[in-house]
């Protein structure tokens, strides 16, 4: 996979160098590449904001430079009209999820259009649209100071899922939200040696090396976790059930 990041703050992304991401790029599964916005200036003061039309607080960024850097991303691509799937990292874009996240990853070529200030001005998202699929997508209900953050956030999240950047290739699987078995579920508690820390001791379950009761107290253990942190998924699956059982009046 490819990753091209367009930003007024490539050293924000310094931790792309490290860890999980660093070693795929290491090794040749991720191929990322930075794109300094201000190179697509061309007034001494590399000026990337201005005034936002209707008045408002702060600034809007300029459309300008976000057109240049992305044509230039998309020149630079492998050619016959392959083109990135562009991800805008937005608090009012779609809500980032584990699914998104395995969409994501199957994508050859990803761009990031991380926003400051009031955000980017419409007409580049509507202008890279005519040209390339575009995904605005929110990593939660807040707003950040820019769009890098969550840029790290999208990436991490994309890049273990590649194939053979996870050490052992079935740790995703049962991953909170995974696909199949563990859709809807969040992961339960996990637990390594010593088997008794501080006078707490590993449930014996865990102990038993019988995979079958195993597998059934992790499947409760998340179904617990699920109704104590987050009740909007239960409620999904009732309504799935109905939905099974057609109770509908
Ligand atoms: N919530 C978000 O994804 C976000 C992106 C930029 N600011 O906030």
């Amino acid at each position: 996979m490819r990753i091209d990041v367009v930003t007024i703050f490539p050293e924000y992304l310094a931790p792309l160098d490290l860890s999980l991401v660093g070693k795929a790029r290491a090794r040749g599964q991720l191929d990322v590449r930075l794109h300094e916005l201000r190179e697509f200036t061309h007034d001494i003061h590399r000026t990337v904001d201005d005034t936002p039309y209707g008045g408002g607080p702060g600034m809007v960024m300029k459309p300008e430079p976000w057109s240049e850097a992305l044509d230039t991303v998309v020149a630079s691509g492998p050619g016959e009209g392959a083109v990135p799937t562009l991800v805008v990292p937005t608090p009012s874009g779609r809500p980032f999820t584990q699914e998104l996240a395995q969409q994501l990853a199957a994508e050859p070529w990803l761009a990031f259009a991380p926003a400051r200030y009031e955000g980017i001005d419409r007409r580049v998202i509507e202008d890279a649209a005519d040209r390339m699929p575009v995904v605005e997508v929110s990593i939660g209900d807040y707003v950040l100071a820019g769009g890098e953050v969550a840029v790290l956030v999208i990436v991490e999240a994309v890049a273990r899922l590649l194939p053979g950047v996870l050490g052992n290739a079935e740790s995703h699987q049962d991953d909170s939200f995974a696909p199949g078995r563990m859709a809807d579920l969040l992961e339960g508690p996990v637990y390594t040696k010593p088997a008794d820390w501080r006078g707490r001791e590993v449930p014996e379950v865990l102990l038993s090396g019988h995979h079958g009761k195993i597998a059934r107290w992790r499947r409760e253990q998340a179904f617990a976790r699920t109704l104590a942190h987050r009740p909007d998924l239960v409620a999904r699956w009732r309504r799935e059930e109905m939905d099974k059982h057609d109770l509908k009046a």
